[in-house]
């Protein structure tokens, strides 16, 4: 698969903060690419670098197969970047600011009102844009950035601030906008939603790239540890010891704060079966290491977006 995207040593200082720190990555054509990372760590400087809308201070970038800084116009149809809501001019509908985009690039308003269906908002084209929910605020965002059928978008935060239904929602949206064949950048400071929705992640901290590969991957190098907790006041933790031992499991860090007793395993199966033989799986959760773990891994440090 070819290259989308590469990014070689960029780096972006604005007074004394080194906000990209020597970022290099590349996405693939068809990917679904996320820069992860916590609020400052650089996310929005670099996405703004790779669409060719700041300049880097140092380093090389290639946006299908050509410079993007300085602005480049034969890239411009071939890219869709996704304004903040707040952008938006507050007295013009939903229908009007999708038809204002569209005239952007030549595209009349019968496409324009296809894309508002296409992202659900047919039925409220006549609000204006002040008085949309945050969901569909962000929906016109994405619709705005996709009208002129783009090959690659460009998506900063598209779920920030919006309830876990609307969140759900806008990631099937996303989903079916890269299974056409568009390749999709986005960042995010929510792990989950890297997890879900990415092929590869970058995880960004202080301008840096961490890390990069699949979220399951990067997952499985930290760590095969299963986590198992049971509801405290079931067994006593010495008991608890005493069958393990017995039944010949490996485990560590087993421990009773009163409410869970927790332990790590890479081995659950002798430990599950333990537990239900004792009728003790009350409460029971069984969790891998997720991206919250690969984070405190690169940091020492524990994920707060
Ligand atoms: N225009 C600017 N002028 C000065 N400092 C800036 C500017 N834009 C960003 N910064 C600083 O650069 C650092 C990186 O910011 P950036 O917005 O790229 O990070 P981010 O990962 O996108 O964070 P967030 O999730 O909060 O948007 C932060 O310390 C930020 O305060």
């Amino acid at each position: 698969m070819s290259d989308a995207i590469t990014a070689d040593g960029i780096r972006k200082r604005y007074g004394d903060v080194q906000a990209v720190d020597g970022v290099s990555l590349s996405v693939r054509t068809g990917e679904f690419y996320g820069l992860l990372g916590p609020n400052g760590a650089g996310k929005t400087t670099t996405l703004e670098i790779l669409e060719g809308i700041r300049e880097a201070d140092e380093g090389r970038v290639e946006l299908l197969g050509l410079s993007p800084w300085p602005r480049n116009p034969k890239l411009l149809p071939r890219i869709g970047v996704q304004f903040q809501a707040s952008a938006f001019f507050n007295k013009l509908s939903a229908r009007e600011t999708i038809r204002t985009f569209a005239s952007f690039y030549g595209i009349g308003p019968k496409a324009a009102d296809a894309m508002l269906e296409r992202v659900g908002l047919t039925e409220s084209a006549n609000v204006l844009t002040d008085k949309m929910s945050g969901g569909q605020a962000q929906r016109l965002s994405i619709a705005c950035a996709l009208v002129h059928d783009p090959e690659l978008v460009f998506l900063d935060e598209p779920t920030t601030g919006l309830d876990p239904q609307a969140r759900r929602n806008l990631w099937d949206l996303l989903r079916d906008i890269n299974a056409e064949g568009r390749t999709v950048v986005l960042t995010t400071h929510y792990l989950d939603e890297a997890e879900i929705l990415c092929d590869r992640v970058a995880v960004m901290d202080h301008g840096k790239v961490l890390k990069t590969g699949a979220p399951a991957a990067l997952v499985r190098e930290i760590d095969d540890t299963v986590r198992v907790r049971i509801e405290s006041g079931q067994l006593a933790v010495d008991r608890v010891r005493e069958l393990l031992a017995a039944a010949g499991a490996v485990y560590a860090n087993l421990e009773d704060d009163s409410v869970t007793l927790a332990l790590s395993t890479a081995e659950p199966g002798p430990v599950l079966a333990v537990l239900a033989e004792q009728n003790a799986l009350r409460g029971l959760e069984v969790r891998g290491a997720t991206l919250e773990d690969v984070f405190l891994q690169l940091t020492g440090r524990e994920y707060r977006a």
